[in-house]
């Protein structure tokens, strides 16, 4: 796998929103990208995705495996969402349909590229809901979102991303709407599914405590551009831009914990 993000702009309605962005993916890497709210994050990751709203206007170079997907057609870019590139967004309850059972959302993109009979079908999202974690798979995959918990709906939307066995993987704050303590267990779940299939992952996050848990390599983006990039350690070690800077200090205030009275 190779991702390769070469000088990408993105206009919409007149304005630039992204504004010369680059950096590459390379195989098993996961690589975070963080930035403020507004700095372009969303934008980066849905031009990837080909699914940018229809008035933006791309420019620049992405290369997928060689491929050049800026000019590509919807149909072409839907052919690889699913199959080549998965998605993971923040909130499972968008991503899922609220009246389609989550055995059968888990393996659609299985079933758009596969003939399944009803047996391989079942059986595979049950292997899929074992494989990312969640509970009883024989009867979660019979329920429907609303009878499960919001980390578990974020799991099975994980299982719906990674079915078909996609090369690289692209969450955006996939772990925002859950509490921490979920929180927790669905990003080790990501770090497990990469180690273990060896696919690449760009995690967005506004969360610098995040970041350091899943990602190898962090771009953090301003205001629409890139302003550092480095491994995650030699970012945070010595951070140079005024934006890095502040994500750090953000970070360390959420750590830092007042003493109580007396303490
Ligand atoms: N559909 C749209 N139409 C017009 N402007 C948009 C649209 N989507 C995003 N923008 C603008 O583009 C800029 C970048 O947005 P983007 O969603 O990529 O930011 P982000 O870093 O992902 O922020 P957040 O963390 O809040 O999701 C913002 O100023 C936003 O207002």
């Amino acid at each position: 796998m190779s991702l390769i993000v070469h000088e990408l702009c993105v206009s919409i309605g007149g304005r630039q929103v992204v504004s010369g962005v680059s950096f590459e993916v390379s195989d098993g890497e996961r690589v975070g990208i963080i930035g403020e709210s507004g700095s372009g994050k969303s934008l980066t990751a849905l031009a990837i995705l080909g699914l940018l709203p229809a008035e933006a206007e791309v420019g620049g170079s992405i290369l997928f495996n060689g491929r050049e997907l800026v000019g590509c057609s919807d149909r072409e870019l839907a052919a690889i969402r699913g199959d080549q590139i998965g998605i993971v967004f923040q909130e499972p309850q968008t991503a899922l349909s609220p009246l389609i059972r989550l055995g059968k959302q888990m393996t659609e993109s299985l079933r758009i590229h596969y003939t399944l009979s009803r047996t391989q079908a079942k059986d595979a999202a049950v292997e899929l809901a074992r494989r990312v974690g969640l509970p009883d798979p024989e009867s979660i995959v019979r329920s429907y979102p609303h009878e499960v918990s919001g980390g578990q709906r974020q799991r099975a939307a994980i299982a719906a991303a990674i079915a078909a066995g996609p090369e690289l993987l692209i969450a955006d704050e996939p772990t925002t709407a859950l509490d921490v303590t979920v929180q927790k267990g669905v990003l080790e779940l990501f770090r497990e599914l990469s180690d273990e299939t060896g696919s690449s992952l760009v995690f967005i996050t506004h969360d610098l405590a995040v970041l350091k848990q899943i990602a190898d390599r962090m771009i953090v983006l301003d205001d629409g551009a890139v302003v550092e990039s480095g491994t995650v350690d030699a970012v945070l070690s010595n951070p140079q831009h005024p934006s890095t800077r502040a994500l750090v200090a953000a970070a360390l205030a959420t750590s830092w914990r007042r003493p109580a009275v007396g303490e």
